[in-house]
Order: structure tokens, then C-alpha cells, then sequence
């Protein structure tokens, strides 16, 4: 039997998620779809999809078993809440939601709910690389990590719609998150540097560097470019006691001319992390199939729009600004390093 599933936001990653529900994975049906934008939702829409022009109507209507919402992040805290308040499981592209208050309000909803049903899109953590990257660093040979170097590169961002906090509370979520994930560690301090504006970024304040204060002690420092121009490059190494371990560089054909001995590089997210969302889709169908939810949760989100938030305050500041998380409920596994302090 095939998870019933209604799509809300149908944009680039909507359309791109629809793609992969509909072409590439099994056991999942595409039975609705909404967006603010009708015409565009009627246009997407699989074939015998129904097309609301409500979230809302779509989120309640009988034949959706679980929701899929790609809309911005503003609009996430109300569809979750619909989501969680109807008991249907949820897989939310990122930014969960984009302020600490929603964020409490998801959790609070979901641990009285008493069933995890909400996954958030940090989709690196379910790429076979990152996979690997982490089991080496839990293994015990290279002893404990003390820093992570993280480099996120956009070729461009969408003119107009990519605004100028996104660097730090859409972009940079990633890292945080992976960066949490990798070294099991909870960030309790950012700082911000702007180096040399770039002319590329127009409009935008680009590049950021980030530095992110872990509980252990680690220190995780962000490159965040968004105008970088040629290409979709996200690197990662992480310096332990004994050694390094670094993400691999794609497999790509190489190509010798002319101009010398070459690999391509990914254009944008869509190609380079095309096996991670299609593991990550395998994986919420399966947990929603169970009426449940498994990896990033509410809490992975509500780390990450803490650390945006005090990314964007560090921005501002120039200093060191601190992270306070509430305590860890039971629902969303042990309790954190902070939690404790
Ligand atoms: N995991 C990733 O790598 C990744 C990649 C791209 C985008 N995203 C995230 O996905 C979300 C969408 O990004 P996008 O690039 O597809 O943007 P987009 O602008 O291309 O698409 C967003 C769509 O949502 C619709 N929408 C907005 N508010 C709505 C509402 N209240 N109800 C219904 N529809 C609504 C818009 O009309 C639009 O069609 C963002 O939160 C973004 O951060 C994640
Ligand atoms: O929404 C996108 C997406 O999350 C990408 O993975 C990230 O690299 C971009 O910077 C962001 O704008």
C-alpha cells in the first residue's frame, strides 16, 4: 500500500520533491498539492492530484495520510502546527521555523502529541558521504574532534526572494546542523566576521564567516558564499586529536584539454545532494508509513533557529553571542549538554 501524501509549496524543491515522489521512489503516492500560487500548484500537479487552495483544507482532507511542505519559512509555524494539531506526520523543508518562539511551539505541540511526527529537511545527514565522515569520527581512532571547517558556496541565490538575513537563517542552517550531527555536540556560541564584500553579491551583504562555539569546546568555522559564481561546492573536514577526516570530492569525468586536466563541480543543490534527498525521502516514508517520523526533529530545528538567531544578532553585535537551549524533552532523545549547565 502507497503513503497518501499532499505537497504544500510546489517552487523549485516542491517541484523537485514531487519529481522524486512520483518518478523515483515507491510506496508513496502524490494525492494533493496547494500553493499560495494556484495556477502554478494546477500546472505541477501529478496527474489525479487533487489541488486545493487552502493548506489547511489540503492538511485535513481525508485522503492525505502525511504532508510534505516546501513553502517559505515564514508561513512554516502555522502549517506545522495544522499538521501536528490533525496527528499527521510532516516532513518540513528547512528552516523548521524562523523564530525561538515557534520553534517551542512546534516542540510543545509535538511532546503533547506524545509521537514524533515531524522531520525536518536537513538532508546532508543522510548522504552516504556525510555517513561515513560521521563513522569515522565516532570511531575511536582519530580521537576527539577540536574543529570542523565547513564551506558553503552558492553559484547565486534566487534575486528578489533571497534576502539579506538568508546568509544566516536559511543558508548557514545547514551547517549548524551538520556540524551538530557530526561531532554529537550541541553549539553554544556564535560569532560573525565580514570580510571584503564581494561585487558579485549585488544587493547582498556576501560572504560571512561564522564561528560556532560548541559545548565540548570544539570550535566550527563557516565559510558562507552565496555569490561565488562559478559553481555548488560544499566542502568539510574535521581536525581531530590524531588525524583529519574530510568529505571526498564528487566523482566527476575528467576532463583534459586545452586548458589543462579538469573536474565539473555541481550547478546547484538539486544535483549535488540528489542521492541525500531521495535517501532522506526513502527514510521519512518508511517512519511515516508508521505514523511517526525519524531523523532531524523538532529540537535539530529548534537548534538551528537558535543559531540563526544569534548569527544574526552576532552579525549586528560584532561579538560573541551566547545559546540558551530549554531543557531536551524525552521524546526527542537524551538530555543535551546544555540542558545540564
Ligand atoms: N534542503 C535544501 O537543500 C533546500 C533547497 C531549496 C529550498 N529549500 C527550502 O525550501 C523552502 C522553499 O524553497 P524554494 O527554493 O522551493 O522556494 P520557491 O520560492 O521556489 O517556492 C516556494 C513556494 O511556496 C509557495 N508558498 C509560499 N507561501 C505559501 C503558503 N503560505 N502556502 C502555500 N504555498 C506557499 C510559493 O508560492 C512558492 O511556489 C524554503 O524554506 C527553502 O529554504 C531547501
Ligand atoms: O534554500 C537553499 C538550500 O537550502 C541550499 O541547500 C542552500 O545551499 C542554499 O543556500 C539555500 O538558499
Amino acid at each position: 500500500m502507497s503513503l497518501k501524501v499532499g505537497v504544500i509549496g510546489t517552487g523549485m524543491i516542491g517541484q523537485d520533491h514531487i519529481r522524486r515522489l512520483t518518478k523515483v521512489l515507491s510506496g508513496v503516492e502524490v494525492v494533493a498539492v496547494s500553493d499560495i500560487d494556484e495556477a502554478r500548484a494546477a500546472e505541477v500537479a501529478p496527474a489525479g492530484a487533487q489541488v486545493f487552495a487552502s493548506d489547511k483544507d489540503l492538511i485535513r482532507c481525508d485522503a492525505v495520510e502525511a504532508i510534505v511542505i516546501c513553502s517559505w519559512g515564514a508561513a512554516h509555524e502555522e502549517q506545522l502546527l495544522e499538521c501536528l494539531a490533525v496527528g499527521k506526520p510532516v516532513f518540513r523543508e528547512k528552516p523548521m521555523v524562523t523564530s525561538e518562539a515557534a520553534a517551542l511551539k512546534v516542540i510543545e505541540a509535538e511532546v503533547t502529541f506524545d509521537r514524533r511526527l515531524v522531520q525536518v529537511g536537513f538532508m546532508r545527514r543522510f548522504e552516504a558521504d556525510y555517513r561515513r565522515l560521521k563513522a569515522v569520527i565516532d570511531g575511536a581512532t582519530l580521537g576527539a574532534p577540536l574543529m570542523y571547517h565547513s564551506v558553503h558556496r552558492n553559484a547565486s541565490v534566487p534575486e528578489g526572494l533571497y534576502t539579506s538575513e538568508m546568509p544566516l537563517n536559511d543558508t548557514l542552517v545547514h551547517d549548524a546542523d551538520i556540524a551538530r550531527w557530526l561531532l554529537s555536540d550541541e553549539i553554544t556560541g556564535v560569532e560573525v566576521r565580514l570580510p571584503r564584500r564581494s561585487q558579485q553579491g549585488g544587493e547582498l551583504r556576501d560572504p560571512h564567516f561564522v564561528l560556532l562555539h560548541m559545548a565540548s569546546g570544539a570550535l566550527v568555522d563557516v565559510e558562507i558564499s552565496v555569490s561565488i559564481t562559478y559553481d555548488y561546492d560544499i566542502l568539510g573536514e574535521v581536525s581531530c586529536e590524531a588525524g583529519i577526516a574530510a568529505l571526498p570530492h564528487r566523482p566527476a569525468t575528467v576532463v583534459t584539454d586545452g586548458h589543462g586536466i579538469r573536474q565539473a563541480i555541481p550547478e546547484d543543490w538539486r544535483e549535488r545532494f540528489i542521492e541525500a534527498y531521495d535517501q532522506e525521502f526513502r527514510e521519512w516514508i518508511a517512519a511515516a508509513g508508521e505514523g511517526t517520523a525519524t531523523g532531524p526533529s523538532a529540537w535539530d530545528g529548534y537548534a538551528a533557529t537558535l543559531t540563526a538567531d544569534a548569527a544574526l544578532r552576532a552579525a549586528a553585535s560584532g561579538g560573541l553571542e551566547r545559546i540558551k537551549m530549554v531543557e531536551k524533552p524525552a521524546l526527542h532523545g537524551a538530555p543535551s549538554a546544555l540542558a545540564a549547565e
